[in-house]
């Protein structure tokens, strides 16, 4: 992190809907000018944590500060039009009857008519969508939409950008270019973004803070990297990329598993358990042996299934080599010990 000063403060932010705790306790704070993803699985409190920062839900306990001033808890309520906060819809929420200009100048109607028209072009040239200014949405793709859904967002020049889902509406081609160009226009702008996705990679992706959520908890926060090559919990290293579990048993000389023995970490007490993901496993001329359940070749990488000894589920191996291998095959494996992670086993993966 760096030394930045906290535009968003969430602390022990917790909301009920009945029984449903749809936020226990998350607590979080994002540096100005970062962007932080909120990831995790469906129904695990995202959405909720998004709007509790917009104001569009109250909190049962906890409280949010935004650029240091409190606007939720403690007995205060700031109206979401008094926040200062951005906020694009996963559908963009263009009004279909105003043209892109006047889409983009709506939030701005309580400035005079000349400091307006100044502040819309100005946001139309830096988001470089001048050519779309007096079209209407319905005119518009949908990469074009969500430029425009931004350029409304950022008009009024929030202090927070909020971002739900932004680009889950576009085909798969389109929307890694969206994200990156939208992306750089908000750390160009130097705003602090919160952004909402599903998806782990997207996350690691444009995320300069990650944090991970489970049923209404933050189960660990921090750079994607150190989230993907550290993971703090089992539930992190198994939601960032498909992972095998090795079962194991400890002894003096380490953890025993069908592939081998690993050094034991200091763990509190319970059976560990080792999580390998699938580019820590190669073919060697010697090794572990194993048989080929099935090759498939996923364009860049290659993924083979793996049967070994002890192992009740196969062991999914991937990387960028091909090989000439087929179901039945016998063959021997390796295992890059360093990117063995040993976690307790009670930190559930579910
Ligand atoms: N207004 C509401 N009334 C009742 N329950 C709600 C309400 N809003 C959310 N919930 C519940 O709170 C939990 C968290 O929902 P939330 O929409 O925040 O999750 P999410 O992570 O954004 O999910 P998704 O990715 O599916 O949008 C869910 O169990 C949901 O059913």
């Amino acid at each position: 992190m760096n030394s930045a000063k906290s535009m968003l403060v969430l602390d022990g932010v917790t909301r009920h809907f009945g029984d449903v705790a749809a936020l226990q306790d998350v607590s979080l704070e994002v540096g100005e000018g970062l962007t932080v993803c909120l990831v995790g699985h469906s129904g695990c409190g995202k959405s909720t944590l998004l709007r509790s920062i917009a104001g569009i839900e109250t909190l049962d306990h906890g409280s949010i500060l935004i650029d240091g001033v409190p606007v939720s808890g403690h007995g205060v309520f700031v109206q979401p039009e008094h926040r200062h906060v951005g906020f694009m819809f996963q559908d963009y929420a263009l009004f279909p009857h105003l043209s892109v200009r006047a889409n983009i100048g709506f939030g701005l109607s309580g400035l005079a008519r000349s400091e307006r028209d100044l502040r819309v072009a100005d946001i139309i040239e830096r988001i470089g969508i001048g050519a779309l200014a007096d079209r209407y949405p319905h005119m518009l793709s949908g990469g074009e939409q969500q430029r425009v859904a931004l350029a409304r967002a950022l008009a009024p020049r929030p202090r927070l950008l909020l971002m739900d889902e932004p680009f889950s509406n576009l085909d798969r081609g389109l929307r890694d270019k969206v994200r990156l160009e939208t992306m750089s226009i908000v750390r160009d702008l130097g705003m602090t973004a919160v952004v909402v996705t599903h998806d782990p990679e997207e996350a690691l992706a444009i995320g300069d803070m990650v944090a991970l959520m489970k049923k209404g908890r933050l189960v660990e926060a921090g750079s994607g990297e150190r989230m993907y090559d550290a993971p703090w919990t089992a539930y992190a290293a198994s939601f960032f990329s498909r992972i095998n579990t090795i079962p194991a048993t400890s002894s003096a000389e380490g953890l025993q598993t069908p592939l081998g023995r690993f050094p034991a970490p200091a763990l509190k007490e319970g059976v560990p358990k080792v999580l390998l993901r699938p580019q820590a496993i190669s073919l060697a001329a010697t090794g572990i042996s194993a048989r080929v359940i099935e090759r498939s070749v996923l364009g860049e990488l290659e993924e083979l299934s793996l049967a070994v000894e002890g192992l009740t589920a196969p062991l999914i191996m991937r990387g960028t080599a091909r090989h000439d291998v087929r179901p039945g095959d016998e063959v021997f494996l390796q295992v890059n010990a360093r990117q063995v992670m040993v976690f307790p086993d009670d930190d559930a993966q579910d």
